[in-house]
């Protein structure tokens, strides 16, 4: 454990230095990590860990167009892919990536399977935080585990490609065996994490549900649609509204902000940006604060949680979720977007 300074209060963070790969391949030498579901984290962790040297197997409903995409992605039927069940069957670490309504549902499965010194575990703190409406309650003879990858799937997978890492948090639900402490570490290495920081599974679910409606997702589009809405309003053209919404603040200022902070993206702009950003940045917060208030109360609640399990356990849940994105999509905003998009230099030949 490495203890290190967040702005003046210390926390207990694991890095990869102190937790080589090498000794997550240690810990784990003996382990089939099986990883249920093929969806977005699914390949992502899956990959990753194959890559890193892991035992690794695949289990993903057959005759799904999840499964040929396995097969594609080189996982091999019979031999590191198998249906659900069977994948349960021969994994002592279940990694389950389903759906969070998708492990609801195959929960009764699940528990035939989990043999006492067997560990299960989460990317989320969702369906053991939640238990009376998941009604998910492993049995006391198995570790409970999570790492959750603060970001999509599909970056873990890219920036484990380009030799970087996304931070992911992890926590201990349960230490049946006396193990779950090693195990859930050098899984936390093993998918590609950067460096892992410790939570509980609420303050996980907690916190993610609040981020990912808030900034991450929520609140970004909100903003997005408003500003955008006015400067149409007053006259000004789509290409023009696109660009100082959005295109500037992905391609140009949000790059600087990763890379130095927000005061050196403000540093790197002019000094009247500089003064106007400084005097309403303060008037966003105090209009947005009783949002995030409500929305932080509702989580804690667990009305949302409630909410995505009504929604996402419907049969055409699917249909309605892309009826909404491609109402998303078609807007004159996002419209515009892809236009701007095709306009990059880079983009040009394609
Ligand atoms: N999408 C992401 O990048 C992130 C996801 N997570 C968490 O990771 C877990 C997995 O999430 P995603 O990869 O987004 O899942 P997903 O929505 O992509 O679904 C994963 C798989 O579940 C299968 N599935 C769904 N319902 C099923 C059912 N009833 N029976 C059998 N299979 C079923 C689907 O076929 C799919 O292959 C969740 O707990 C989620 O909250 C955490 C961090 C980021
Ligand atoms: C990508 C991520 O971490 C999210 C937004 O919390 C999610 O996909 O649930
Ligand atoms: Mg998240
Ligand atoms: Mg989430």
């Amino acid at each position: 454990m490495a203890k290190i300074n967040f702005g003046g209060t210390e926390e207990n963070v694991v890095t990869r230095e102190e937790f080589p790969l090498e000794k997550a391949r240690e810990v784990l030498k003996d382990e089939v990590i099986a990883v249920i579901g093929y969806g977005v984290q699914g390949p992502g962790q899956a990959l990753n860990l194959k890559d890193n040297g892991f035992n690794v197997i695949v289990g993903q409903r057959q005759d799904s167009k999840t499964w040929d995409k396995a097969v594609a992605d080189g996982w091999e039927p019979g031999k590191t892919l198998f249906p659900i069940e069977e994948a349960l069957d021969k994994g002592t670490i279940i990694q389950y990536l389903l759906s969070d309504a998708g492990q609801i549902s195959v929960w009764p499965t699940v528990q035939k399977y989990l043999k006492p010194g067997k560990a299960l575990y989460f990317s989320h703190g969702f369906g053991a935080t939640y238990k009376e409406r998941t009604g998910i309650i492993p049995p006391k003879d198995v570790d409970v585990i999570l790492v959750a990858p603060k970001g999509s799937g599909t970056s873990l997978r890219r920036m484990f490609l380009e030799g970087r890492g996304l931070n992911s948090s992890y926590a201990i639900f349960q230490d049946a065996t006396g193990k779950a402490k090693d195990r859930v570490v050098a899984l936390g290495i093993g998918v590609g994490s950067g460096y892992l920081f410790e939570t509980t599974f609420q303050r996980e679910v907690y916190s993610d549900l609040t981020g990912e409606r808030g900034t991450l997702m929520g609140a970004i589009q909100g903003i997005f649609a408003a500003q955008y809405e006015v400067l149409r309003k007053n006259g000004h053209s789509p290409s023009e509204a696109f660009n100082e919404t959005v295109e500037e603040l992905t391609q140009s200022l949000m790059p600087l902000v990763a890379e130095n902070g927000m005061d050196w993206m403000y540093a790197n702009c002019s000094t009247t940006a500089q003064r106007g950003a400084l005097d309403w940045w303060k008037k966003f917060r105090d209009a947005t604060l009783p949002v995030f208030s409500d929305l932080y109360s509702e989580v804690a609640k667990g009305n949302e949680a409630q909410r995505s399990i009504d929604s996402n356990s419907q049969s055409d849940y699917r249909v309605k979720l892309e009826a909404e994105l491609t109402e998303l999509r078609e807007s004159e905003m996002w419209r515009a977007g892809a236009a701007v998009r095709q306009l990059r230099p880079e983009n040009d030949k394609k």
